[in-house]
């Protein structure tokens, strides 16, 4: 084991056999703070990681203020067709004007930033739970198995919304001491901003408006956080930050701050960067939206690269329906023999954390028809 490696994070892993294990990985931040030189085998990934993004074509930034009803009727039309072109092309489009306050966003970094900067003690202290329980909580994302390479990343993920999902897991940072408040003013303008891309995104799509935000009861349905933090890696080129993947979500919204874009969608076969623009958020499709489109918009496979520049994080929340909810597909697939069925939304994502991550999407085949 090498020298640097003191500190750990205790994650889960189910073997093959199905059973429940205990995997220490190490904490990786603790590895970019001892200043450490090299990559750890354990990180590193054969082949290598081409992070060069090659294309010149990114996914659209959609205005939202002109999505609004009421807003300049030639405007608003030509934003709603590039919004649903744009999600259709990519499975993820840049925001603008969303009416997120400024004040709001650099409330979630300065709550992240606070928490990140303590020490692991007291990162470890400050959490009711530590642990890294049904992914939730200060620690690591699940591991699958004992020979994948672990990603540079340290996350802290939280249920935000309805009151009470968790089940009584404690695992909300305490410090900085206004951290769940910072966050929870953010969810709750988040909210409105998802609620407004579900209609525009439909009748983007030439659907009944409701057709997809039908699904979110406003009190009961779920709006889960995930801190994402990169410190800087010794060897970006063969390490990966996340590994890739699609989100179980119906919509995640991304904020991200720090050095360097390094978020990628698969496209055409290649891994593109997706820029980042000054105050403009990432909204990407999950394969919740999937399903509830019948396969209209797809869930992009994506993932995070590591870099060695400094310090990157991103945030974030992915919105669901209440895990009761049946989803109903839209009638008539656009690929008739390609459709899916009815899905209860719970059932959906115990299937996707049983199965996620794998080398392409393939826990969404569960839903198809
Ligand atoms: O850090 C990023 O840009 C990607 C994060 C992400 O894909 C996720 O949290 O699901
Ligand atoms: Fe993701």
């Amino acid at each position: 084991m090498e020298k640097e490696m003191r500190y750990f994070h205790e994650a889960s892993l189910t073997d093959q056999e199905g059973r429940l294990r205990t995997m220490r990985i190490p904490v990786v931040q603790e590895l970019a703070r001892s200043g450490i030189d090299h990559l750890p085998k354990r990180f590193t990934r054969v082949p290598p990681t081409d992070r060069t993004s090659y294309t010149l074509n990114f996914p659209p930034v959609i205005n939202v203020a002109r999505l609004k009803e009421g807003s300049e009727a030639d405007g608003r039309a030509a934003e709603l067709a590039r919004l649903a072109s744009g999600v259709k092309e990519w499975g993820l489009v840049l925001v603008t004007e969303h009416g997120i306050g400024s004040s709001v966003l650099h409330g979630v970094r300065d709550a992240v930033e606070g928490f990140f900067g303590l020490s692991f003690e007291e990162k470890k202290r400050c959490v009711g739970s530590y642990a890294s329980v049904d992914n939730l909580g200060y620690g690591r994302n699940f591991v699958r198995s004992d020979d994948q390479p672990f990603d540079w990343i340290d996350r802290l993920a939280m249920k935000a919304a309805p009151p009470g999902a968790d089940g009584g897991l404690d695992v909300w940072p305490r410090k900085p001491p206004n951290f769940r408040e910072l966050m929870q003013n953010y969810v709750s303008e988040a909210r409105i901003v998802l609620d407004e891309l579900l209609k525009a995104l439909a009748e983007g799509l030439s659907l009944e408006k409701h057709c997809f935000v039908e699904n979110f009861d406003p009190i009961l349905s779920e709006i889960n956080v995930r801190v994402n933090y990169y410190p800087p890696c010794p060897g970006p080129d063969r390490a990966l930050g996340l590994t890739p993947h699609s989100d179980a979500s119906s919509l995640t919204l991304l904020m991200e701050f720090g050095v360097t874009a390094g978020l990628q969608v698969l496209k055409s076969q290649e891994w593109v960067t997706i820029p980042r623009p000054k105050d403009s958020l990432i909204v990407v499709v999950g394969d919740l939206l999937e399903i509830m489109s019948n396969g209209r918009v797809k869930s992009p496979w994506h993932r995070a690269v590591a870099q060695s520049d400094g310090d990157r994080f991103s945030v974030a929340l992915f919105y669901n329906p209440s895990p009761q909810t049946q989803i109903k597909p839209i009638e008539n697939a656009p690929n008739k023999s390609n459709g899916y069925r009815k899905m209860i939304v719970g059932e959906y994502l115990q299937h996707y954390y049983r199965n996620a991550p794998q080398n392409e999407k393939r826990a969404i085949l569960y839903a198809k028809d």
